[in-house]
């Protein structure tokens, strides 16, 4: 990889998770990053103090000295700091992690020929752990490709897909994680409504899933695997009833519709 000076715009948890799992890979090639927000000062001192990069409050006078300009700031933000950006870069890689921000919309709004990239991770970046979806635009040669695989592999694994599906599964790999927590803090209700404590309830649903995903992970299918648990006439398909009757499947799809299209500015 060449030389490369990274510049992020917005500080968040997103930019965090992407600064730490860049950090981790130690390239040498990675000869600057800079952190910038708005005007949250006390966490960019945060950030400087905690990784050592370079912060800035002022993201326009650091877009010419940076390579890649990452954007992690919110979707409502994109629209203005994109135009402002095509005033000041000359052919550097755009990025952002913005959900319902498709490489379209960022090719509208840069000069010609800017090479970018949408990529929509989830927290698990945090712990190197995201599936992250992306797509490219127009102008991505295979160097810019170098850089985004090696940011993608800084937050776990990624799948390149076409632009229409990241919109489309935008809520299955980026907001999903959320719908597993809520279903995780109702089961530990329920293990807490029958008597073991908080820290058992969290060790026991956690490990609960922990161990499903594996099951997954080792190539069983859902259907297979709920059949395995479900006895014929047994506990488990009472249970299972009870979620058909109160439309399970419905109120996740449903979820994923309502997130998709938020996401979409619908
Ligand atoms: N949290 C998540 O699970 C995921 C978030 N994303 C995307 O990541 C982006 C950031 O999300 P989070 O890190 O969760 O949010 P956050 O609220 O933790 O961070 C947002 C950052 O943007 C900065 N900011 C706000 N307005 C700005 C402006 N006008 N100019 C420069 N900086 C500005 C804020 O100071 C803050 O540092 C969003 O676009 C979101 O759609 C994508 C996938 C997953
Ligand atoms: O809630 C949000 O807007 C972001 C997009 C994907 C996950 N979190």
């Amino acid at each position: 990889m060449r030389p490369t000076r990274i510049l992020m715009i917005g500080a968040g948890r997103m930019a965090e998770a992407v600064l730490s799992g860049i950090l981790k890979q130690a390239n040498p090639a990675i000869e600057k990053i800079t952190l910038t927000n708005r005007q949250d000062k006390e966490r960019l001192e945060l950030l400087k103090e905690r990784y050592g990069v370079h912060v800035s409050s002022n993201w326009e006078e650091e877009a010419k000295d940076h390579d890649v300009i990452l954007l992690a700031s919110p979707p409502a933000t994109h629209d203005v700091i994109l135009k402002r950006l095509g005033e000041l870069i000359d052919g550097q890689l755009v990025l952002t992690v913005a959900a319902g921000i498709d490489t379209t919309y960022m090719e509208e709004r840069l000069p010609k020929g800017t090479p970018v990239c949408w990529i929509m991770p989830n927290t698990a970046a945090q712990i190197g752990e995201s599936i992250s979806t992306y797509t490219c635009g127009h102008y991505v040669n295979p160097q810019h490709r170098e850089m985004i695989a090696f940011i993608l592999e800084a937050i776990g694994e990624s799948a390149e897909l076409s632009e229409q599906q990241v919109h489309d599964l935008t809520a299955v790999t980026g907001s999903a994680p959320a719908f597993v927590y809520a279903f995780v803090e109702a089961m530990e209700e329920a293990a807490v409504e029958n008597g073991v404590t908080a820290e058992q309830a969290r060790s026991l649903v956690t490990k609960m899933l922990s161990g499903s995903a594996a099951m997954l992970a080792a190539g069983h299918s859902p259907q297979d695997l709920r059949d395995q648990v479900a006895s014929p006439g047994g506990s488990t398909a009472a249970g299972l009833e009870v979620l058909e009757k109160r439309h399970y499947k419905e109120a996740i799809k449903a979820a994923v519709k309502a997130t998709n299209a938020h996401a979409r500015g619908e």
